[in-house]
């Protein structure tokens, strides 16, 4: 079974459709002004939206459920606060929509349902919420299958899905990248995105 490729933090019609083209399976669009990767026209998502992400920093769910209801996102990545975790992301699935559950690597997480994790770096190693282009200890992995992120491209995939914990290894379903495939904050690098499509794509599911 194929691994899917996840090219995130694309801000542009340009990169988005050039990721789109190499054979991403999902494409991530960031709704975080902060973030060098925020997209600011989320309509660029609209031409994508068979593999579009919405990727959102929100206080609250039904803020995140609206923009992805405006643009047509039937897939979320929702980073929410702490107390608001548990209760949106069970809006957002009774919404329809796939979620996407961001997993940092940090202890004591409650294990919610989710579609998908996304197991990446925590943001008490970092600085930051979501891409930094740090790796992780890989010590606190998520209760379901998994998108493995953190610092990715397309030469580190192969040895990083092989020091994966062995009990982790049967629920990785692909990678998910951002800031190490830029050729400038926010833009992409055509030749690193598509080396880190081809080199998830190459890779055989453990
Ligand atoms: O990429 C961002 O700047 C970002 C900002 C706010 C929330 C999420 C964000 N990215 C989420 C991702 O899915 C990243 O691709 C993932 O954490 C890996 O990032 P990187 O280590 O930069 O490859």
């Amino acid at each position: 079974m194929s691994l899917l490729a996840k090219v995130c933090g694309l801000t542009t019609a340009e990169d988005a459709a050039f990721a789109a083209d190499q054979g991403a399976d999902l494409l991530g669009f960031v709704a975080h002004p902060p973030s060098p990767r925020h997209c600011v026209d989320l309509a660029v998502a609209e031409a994508h939206l068979d593999r579009a992400v919405l990727v959102s920093v929100a206080e609250r769910a039904e803020d995140l459920l609206e923009v992805a209801r405006r643009h047509g996102f039937r897939r979320v990545q929702p980073y929410l606060p702490a107390a608001e975790r548990e209760c949106g992301v069970a809006l957002l699935r009774e919404a329809g929509l796939f979620v996407l559950l961001p997993w940092p690597d940090e202890p004591g997480q409650a294990a919610l349902p989710a579609d998908l994790y996304l197991w990446e770096a925590s943001p008490a190693q970092t600085g930051v919420v979501g891409g930094s282009g740090q790796g992780h200890g890989m010590a606190f992995p998520p209760p379901g299958p998994f998108l493995l992120a953190g610092g990715l491209d397309g030469a580190s995939l192969a040895p990083r899905a092989a020091a994966l914990p062995p009990s982790a290894g049967p629920q990785l379903r692909g990678f998910d990248a951002a800031s190490r495939l830029e050729s400038a904050p926010g833009r992409k690098d055509a030749a690193k995105v598509g080396a880190f499509i081809a080199a998830a794509h190459h890779l055989e599911h453990p």
